[in-house]
């Protein structure tokens, strides 16, 4: 590129013609300014020439437009009329000039126009266009402007959210069981006793998401469970997987085998369950794969009392406490209460943390168990110990220097079939350098299955999704027509609150026929591991259960759950669906809705990714045969179930003999005939059992008319 322009001499008869150029426009240039100011004389004669207070001061440009911008109307005129003038103005203008005449506005604060405000000045000030055409007719619409200190609202855009790496990006599991099975001889980092026992157990290959995690976790702790790979910390694992894909022994069989070269008995592996149903479940898993080891599992569910459970955790001895357990599950509260009362227990020594059913437990967040564990994870009472290895100390940022000292590292394994994607919460877990494994098909990636539909969770593939619109009074006999009538001999039916459960309980119990029981928090913990045994063993037909049986609980052989009220949210339709097809199997979940809550349901499966959803119309005929029977069953419960009061005023049930009002459980219970429903008054104690399920839907109306009442009363 030339630094410097060298003009060159063109030669005499060039320079000639452009001398007669330069005269040329420079006549042409003089006449149109003639012309211009001949045009500004006219126009100053057609006007009224300006008042002394209107005179136009010198100094300020801004002052001289003033008077201009009140010509539109008259300047006598007063501000309404002038107003109406102006848009009226406006409109025949067109918006051209209707902004032209707001124009001055952006340039007011900045005391000279701006590149904007141009035009609009031009067409303010009458001065022509270098066109010759007048101001008004070259007025351009206003482009928009950006006015400095104007916080009036304004539609601001949408901030897109993104997911971190980790989230976005997960090492991506096989949804369907049958097709991504691995052997077990495919996995030989596994311990040769632990294969043998696997075998025993019947499982002769590693379900898709075993397969992806259990090697992942053995290398974290392929160095031993003292140190983390190479001296770093290892990453903590969040599992995501549909229902009944085996996510249970993907933590259990690399827990147990980490820890199988350990000495000293300390607690080193602590599950954390949501209910005492679900932690029996897990800690009898632990049980089958640590049989013959040294290892021992210990359960702290408030199943026994406090000083039981002190004497499986920690024993005293001449210089000190001896630990008992080496892996601990347990249920939040009472993990609290060992921490704060129980002598010598420690979780210094805890390697692993597994959090099952991992976002039911981030909900239970506001009871603090979580960092009750750190802390007590990460506690330094007393003296240093001569060996750094087994002390802890948290860092509050990870640099060079912290990791030269390698320590025990705390690893955090998340599980559940609807692990929130909600970065805010999982923070909460204050989770290292995570990673995700995950069937979810949320984020379709290339590799996605064709089967898969778009949406926020994977179903289990053997699972067929169906619902049926129906009446609340036709409710009961459709669950009837499908225990009896289909045969279905295992059936799990979901209420939205124990009331309902036992409602339907009595019901079906009146009617006969069916092998029926009752789960809810209605029962003790005893009584509800005896039913759920005999559901599973085969003695119990129908169980009618609220949410309490909703989540991880595993039992055998479930062939059609039933949703007899809808649930209220996408998650607790995954985990009540999810008790039947588990382990590759096939199965039926149906869903009882009233006309009311068809549309919203559907919508709520459509986003949650079901991936076909099967209507059924049952016509009247097909329950027509059941309803004499159920007619009387409805009459034969009004007789057993009569009321009289007991010795405080409770009402006592023939039925059991006992008052549930103040005798049993402050409920008091009257049964009525509505209709050709069963209406079931309770009163005196609280919704309980967690009814939140489209209430005022479908519940029962809670308070009789008084008439009504007297009249059954007499
Ligand atoms: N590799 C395997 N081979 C055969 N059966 C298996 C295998 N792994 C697990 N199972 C069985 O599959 C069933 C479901 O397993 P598990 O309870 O671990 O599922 P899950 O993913 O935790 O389900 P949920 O999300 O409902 O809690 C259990 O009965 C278990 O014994």
């Amino acid at each position: 590129m030339a630094l410097f322009h060298v003009a060159r001499y063109p030669g005499p008869e060039a320079a000639a013609a452009a001398a007669a150029e330069e005269t040329a426009a420079g006549d042409r240039a003089r006449a149109l300014l003639e012309r211009l100011q001949s045009r500004a004389r006219e126009r100053q004669q057609r006007e009224p020439a300006p008042s002394e207070a209107d005179a136009p001061s010198e100094a300020s440009g801004r002052r001289r437009r003033r008077p201009r911008r009140r010509r539109r109307g008259s300047p006598e005129a007063p501000r309404g009329k002038r107003r109406r003038a102006d848009s009226e103005h406006a409109d025949a203008g067109g918006p051209g000039r209707a902004r032209a005449g707001r124009a001055p506005l952006p340039s007011a604060g900045a005391g000279g126009p701006t590149p904007r405000a141009g035009p609009c000045l031009r067409a303010g000030s009458g001065e022509a266009a270098p066109d010759g055409r007048p101001a008004e007719e070259v007025a351009e619409p206003a482009a928009p402007a950006l006015v400095l200190g104007g916080f009036g609202r304004r539609k601001t855009s949408k901030v897109q959210p993104f997911l971190p790496a980790w989230l976005a990006e997960p090492s991506r599991v096989r949804k369907d069981i049958t097709e991504g099975l691995v052997p077990i001889e495919d996995i030989p980092e596994v311990h040769p006793d632990l294969q043998k026992q696997l075998r025993a157990q019947g499982v002769s290959s590693y379900f898709p998401v075993q397969a992806a995690v259990i090697p992942a976790l053995l290398e974290s702790a392929a160095g031993g469970f003292l140190v983390g790979r190479g001296g770093y910390r290892p990453s903590d694992l969040c599992v995501s997987a549909p229902t009944g894909s085996g996510k249970t022994l993907a933590f259990v069989i690399p827990v147990v085998q980490a820890l199988l070269r350990r000495v000293v008995c300390h607690i080193r592996a602590l599950v954390v369950l949501p209910t005492k149903e679900l932690a029996q479940q897990v800690s009898k898993v632990f049980n089958i794969y640590t049989d013959a080891t040294p290892l021992r599992v210990a359960l702290v569910i408030g199943q026994k009392t406090l000083a039981k459970e002190q004497e499986s955790l920690v024993q005293k001895t001449a210089d000190g406490y001896r630990c008992l357990a080496d892996i601990m599950v347990a249920t939040p509260g009472r993990l609290v209460d060992h921490i704060d009362q129980t002598p010598g227990f420690s979780l210094q020594q805890l390697r692993f943390l597994v959090v099952d059913e991992a976002d039911r437990m981030i909900d239970s967040m506001h009871q603090s168990w979580l960092p009750r564990v750190v802390a007590a994870a990460f506690q330094s009472v007393g003296p240093r110990e001569p060996c750094a290895l087994l002390q802890r100390r948290q860092v509050q940022a990870e640099t060079a220097a912290s990791t030269c000292c390698p320590q025990m590292p705390l690893q955090k394994l998340l599980f559940s079939a609807t692990l929130t994607q909600n970065p805010e919460k999982l923070q909460q877990l204050g989770l290292h350098q995570p990673r995700l494994f995950s069937t979810g098909v949320a984020h379709r990636g290339p590799d996605a299955a064709d089967g898969d539909v778009g949406g926020k969770y994977a179903f289990p593939t053997g699972l067929t999704h169906h619902y049926v619109p129906c009446s609340l009074s036709a409710k009961p006999l459709l669950v009837l027509h499908l225990v009896l009538r289909m045969g279905f001999s295992r059936v799990l039916c979901f209420t939205n609150s124990r009331e309902n459960s036992h409602r339907l309980f009595l019901l079906v119990q009146a009617f006969g026929g069916v092998n029926a029981a009752e789960f809810s928090s209605r029962y003790g913990p005893g009584q509800r591991r005896t039913i759920l045994k005999q559901f599973e063993q085969g003695k119990i037909q129908l169980l009618i259960s609220t949410d309490a049986t909703a989540r991880g609980i595993d039992v055998q052989g479930v062939e059609l759950v039933v949703n007899y009220d809808a649930p209220q949210y996408l998650r607790t339709y995954v985990h009540r669906v999810g008790r039947t097809a588990r382990a590759g199997n096939a199965g039926q979940a149906f869903t009882l809705l009233l006309k009311v809550q068809e549309r919203r349901f559907l919508q709520m499966l459509t986003e949650g990714g079901v991936p076909a959803l099967e209507r059924h119309e049952l016509p009247s005929e097909l329950l027509q045969p059941l309803v004499p029977r159920y007619e009387e069953a409805l009459s034969q419960l009004e007789r057993t179930v009569k009321v009289r009061l007991c010795g405080s005023g409770g009402l006592v049930t023939r039925a059991s003999g006992v008052c549930r009002g103040c005798c049993q459980d402050a409920r008091r219970e009257e049964v009525v005939r509505g209709g050709d429903r069963l209406i079931l008054k309770l009163w005196g104690g609280g919704g309980g059992g967690g009814a939140r399920g489209w209430r005022g839907e479908d519940a029962e109306p809670s308070v009789l008319p008084q008439e009504e009442r007297k009249q059954k009363a007499a």
